[in-house]
């Protein structure tokens, strides 16, 4: 058991010894963390005994919900059972062997193969890397350019934060790698100027097969993209805009890559958001809600044609000593049986998804500075605007999505500001009732925001 302890007890002792990421150190320690305790359902618990509606699901991974009692029973007898061994040198287990096959029958068709990592991070460094030995079998060794968009995220690692188009992280790390360029991304509201949002997804497509003319397809290796943006701010591109990707792909034989590490697992109503927009990628990159974050694991799922020509080139040298974790690879079984046997997914196809978008834009569309109120299955978001009619975004964005984000927080609701939009994926467990309670205090929320927002004279 934790050691019990004042609230200000774990904040000093926090301060003292532990660094956050993506945090202003000096600026937390000055206020201290927020101690979460315990959590349950769609709800979080801190150390002030505040219950709190985690809007965000953690981040965006528990999609299974907190306080599931099965996964820690998984983990305790895998860990009595076997707690560790690799899969490299010619070994497996059983926890890995009954994942791979569970992942190969929820997985979109011709996708077989799984390769293990530790997070999203990793699998997409282990994308990359792929990527580059697929084309060096197939002989086309110039072939080593990826292709990310502006304000996409791929994770954290040199690899990840070198595709993500986050200039705020190039710029600590001398970003990007080499061999990794950016295209704009699908965001309609801001770049689709007089364009339907059909028109506007064919013309942000076209700047993919324009990059790939100026770097040269013979020197392009894949094209990688988010089906929905996530932490760019839950960007939903226009139908129209995926299919023409996939078309402009094959046209000049570069990979496919989604990175479904926030779509995948049932967040959008499908299983992977790659479904939801009718495309099919090469290789997809999961982590998240594989294990609905009771165990850090994540996992590359490859085509039959990726998967072959990989074998083809004799050792992949690449791997990590958890690839596979006995005890993250049950825990990850079990939470995607459950998903799919207990009818979650399907339930966020049919019922809750959406009840939620259908009362997430009846709440949300009331107000004079939201627009764009937009989402699919249970990921959903809005962006604050200066002026709807001429589709004006506040100055400085993101200062107004903290201080509408903060009002949440202080009503003991959960939901992210990414800039100026405010996203919320909850976890897919929340039921109806919840959908509706969320949003009233949401509702509160923005009354308050917008009273705020005159009183400062921001508009
Ligand atoms: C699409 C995508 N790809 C890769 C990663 C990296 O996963 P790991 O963090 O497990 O290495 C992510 C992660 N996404 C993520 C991670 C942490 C915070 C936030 C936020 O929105 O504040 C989003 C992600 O959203």
């Amino acid at each position: 058991m934790q050691n019990q302890r004042t609230t200000t007890e774990w904040r000093e002792l926090d301060a003292a010894h532990h660094l956050h990421p993506f945090t202003d150190t000096n600026s937390l320690n000055q206020q201290g963390a927020r101690v979460i305790t315990k959590a349950e359902g769609i709800y979080l618990y801190d150390s002030e005994g505040n219950k709190i509606l985690d809007g965000m699901a953690g981040l965006w991974c528990v999609n299974i919900g907190y306080g599931r009692k099965d996964l820690p029973e998984v983990a305790k007898q895998q860990m009595e059972q076997l707690a560790y061994y690799n899969t490299f040198f010619k070994t497996t287990h059983p926890a890995v062997v009954e994942l791979s096959h569970l992942l190969s029958e929820v997985a979109p068709e011709g996708f077989k193969h799984v390769f293990y990592t530790n997070s999203g991070s990793e699998s997409v460094d282990t994308m990359i890397r792929m990527v580059r030995r697929y084309w060096d079998v197939k002989g086309k060794k110039d072939k080593k350019t990826l292709i990310g968009r502006w304000n996409g995220y791929h994770g954290s690692t040199i690899g990840g934060a070198s595709l993500g188009g986050m200039t705020y992280m190039h710029e600590q790390g001398d970003l990007p790698i080499p061999g990794i360029v950016h295209v704009e991304q699908p965001w309609w509201y801001k770049h689709g100027k007089d364009m339907t949002p059909e028109e506007f997804g064919l013309a942000a497509a076209k700047w993919v097969e324009d990059k790939i003319l100026e770097v040269g397809a013979d020197k392009v290796a894949a094209f990688v993209g988010e089906p929905i943006q996530g932490a760019g701010g839950v960007i939903v591109p226009p139908s129209t805009y995926w299919p023409e990707i996939q078309r402009i792909c094959q046209k000049y034989d570069i990979l496919l890559v989604a990175d479904e590490v926030i779509c995948g697992f049932g967040r959008t109503g499908e299983w992977f958001g790659q479904q939801v927009f009718g495309f099919k990628p090469d290789i997809f990159t999961t982590a998240k809600g594989l294990s609905s974050g009771y165990q850090p694991i994540g996992a590359v799922f490859v085509n039959d044609k990726v998967a072959t020509t990989l074998a083809a080139g004799g050792d992949f040298n690449h791997g990590f000593t958890y690839s596979g974790h006995p005890v993250a690879a049950a825990v990850a079984h079990a939470n995607v049986k459950a998903l799919r046997d207990e009818g979650i997914v399907d339930r966020v196809k049919n019922d809750t998804g959406p009840y939620m978008q259908k009362r997430w834009r009846e709440v949300f569309s009331q107000f004079e500075h939201v627009d764009d109120v937009r989402g699919v299955g249970l990921i959903q978001a809005f962006t604050l605007v200066k002026n709807k009619a001429t589709r004006e975004l506040f100055p400085d964005f993101g200062e107004i999505g903290t201080m509408c984000r903060d009002i949440f927080f202080k009503n003991n609701l959960i939901m992210r500001a990414c800039g100026d939009h405010i996203v919320s994926a909850p976890p897919l467990v929340i039921s109806k009732e919840e959908i509706d309670q969320m949003l009233e205090t949401a509702a509160k929320c923005m009354v308050e925001f917008e009273k705020q927002l005159k009183e400062r004279g921001l508009v």
